[in-house]
Order: C-alpha cells, then structure tokens, then sequence
C-alpha cells in the first residue's frame, strides 16, 4: 500500500508555480509552471541541456532556486517528510560497485527498514534475477541503471522521479521497464520520467515538451498529435519550436 500519511492525498504530486533556476552564468529555467497529477506516468522530453534533469533536482529538493515553489506531495520539496515518499534515481548509478546485485540491495533494503523479501523482490521487478550474485562493477551500464532503480524501488515511493532510466538498454529491456513503470502507476505510485527518445513518449499518460528551460507543451500524447497535425511526437516537436519561432518574430 501506499503511504498517504502526509500532505494532502487529492492534490497533485507535484506543484510548481514560477519556479527560476540559475546554474553558473544561465538562467536554466526561466520562469516555470507545472502541475503532475497522482497515479500517472508523464514524460518529459526535450534535447540535451534543455534543463530536464535541473528540473527533476527542484522536484527532489536537491536543486538551489532562485525564485518560485515546488510543491510535491503537498510538502514542500526536499522537506523531510518527503524522504522514504519519492524515490529518485540519477543518470549515474548510485550503487556500490564492489558489492553484488543482492548484497547491494540487501544493504538498502537494511537502511530503509523495509519488509523480509523486499530485496528480492525488487530485483525481479528490474529484471536483474539472473545477476543477484554478480559484483555491479561487471555489470553493462543499462544493468547497473537498473540496481539503482531496484533500489529506489524497496521503500514503494509514491513518486518516483528516473532521469533517463532507458539510456542504453535494448528495446526488449525498455519496453519491460515502460511496463514496469505502467504497472506501479496502476498500483497509485506517480512516475515523472526524462527521456530524449522521443519514440517513449507513447507510453507516458502525460507529455512535458522541454526546450531552453521552458515548456513547449503538456498534454497527453494524443492530444498533441491532434493539436499539431503531427504524425509522430518528434514531428510535434518540430512543429511547435517553428510556430514558437514564427510567433515571436
Ligand atoms: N553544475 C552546473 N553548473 C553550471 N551549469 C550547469 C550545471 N549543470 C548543468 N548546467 C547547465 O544547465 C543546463 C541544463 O542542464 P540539464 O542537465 O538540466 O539538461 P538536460 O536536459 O538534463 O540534459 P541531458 O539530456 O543532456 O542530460 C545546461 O545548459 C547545462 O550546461
């Protein structure tokens, strides 16, 4: 089950409202608005250094901002009661490379507290059964991704939050994962998920388009095919950078 003990159970589980980051010299994102309701998978997509990843670390609570909220869960990001409630899992794989599959996940599942068998039972959930004694460090990257992901798995956060969770993978792999992902969305957990190939973006109930720190568009993939007369969410893509253009001259 879900732990709803926290913040509002109805409200979104993610709330932003004029949020402006700045990294170095850039403004990476300029002014944003957004709202991701529960139970739901909502891709977001854009090319590389639109700020996806900057925007996953304001909803993780990781990122310094300089104006604007983030509201997850109904807590503010990043507040303590928000630890065991949203998993996260970066582009780098934040597990030990010198420890096995299982020996990892035992370990996490120990600092988390969570249930006998939850280690197990993550590591079948990532597809990683036959690898439970191998170290990570003779793992692909597509498999130590997913140790991480197991691990963000044992605590059953109701938000989860993958930066570019399929990098790497065969299709066979992405397209279990994306099942994966659907099925805890149908078990209520919110899943907010980057990506830059635009061909997952069918299997999100919710598209975020990115480009330079700002949102191009959210809505359902469907949606945004039928608004732009595009064939294919890339196409939509397109679409929408040249009437932003055309727009703006
Ligand atoms: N630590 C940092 N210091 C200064 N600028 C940074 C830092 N990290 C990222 N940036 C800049 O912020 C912008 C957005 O980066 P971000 O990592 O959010 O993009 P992204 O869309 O996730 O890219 P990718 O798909 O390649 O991971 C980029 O222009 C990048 O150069």
């Amino acid at each position: 089950m879900m732990n709803s003990s926290a913040g509002p159970a109805d409200g979104p589980a993610i709330r932003i409202a004029g949020l402006v980051v700045r990294r170095g010299p850039a403004t990476v994102l300029p002014g944003l608005d957004l709202e991701v309701g529960r139970g739901s998978v909502t891709g977001l997509l854009g090319p590389s250094g639109c700020g996806k990843t900057t925007l996953l670390r304001c909803v993780v609570g990781v990122q310094r901002t300089a104006a604007g909220s983030v509201t997850v869960l109904g807590r503010p990001a990043g507040d303590a009661a928000l630890r065991d409630r949203v998993g996260y899992v970066t582009q780098a794989p934040s597990v030990y490379g010198d420890l096995t599959v299982g020996e990892n996940l035992d370990y996490f599942a120990a600092v988390l507290g969570a249930p006998p068998g939850a280690a197990a039972r993550a590591i079948g959930q990532v597809g990683l059964d036959a690898h439970r004694r191998t170290p990570v460090a003779r793992l692909s990257g597509g498999q130590r991704a997913r140790v991480s992901l197991a691990a963000a798995l044992l605590g059953h956060p109701e938000l989860l939050v993958l930066d570019e969770p399929t990098v790497g993978l065969d299709p066979v792999l992405r397209q279990e994962l994306w099942e994966l992902f659907r099925q805890l969305a149908a078990d209520g957990a919110t899943l907010l998920v980057s990506s830059h190939v635009m061909d997952e973006a069918t299997r999100c109930d919710r598209l975020l388009l990115m480009r330079e720190g700002r949102l191009l568009a959210h809505d359902t993939p469907a949606a945004l095919l039928a608004a732009t007369g595009a064939a294919d969410v890339e196409s939509a893509f397109l679409t929408l950078v040249r009437t932003g253009q055309e727009a703006h001259r």
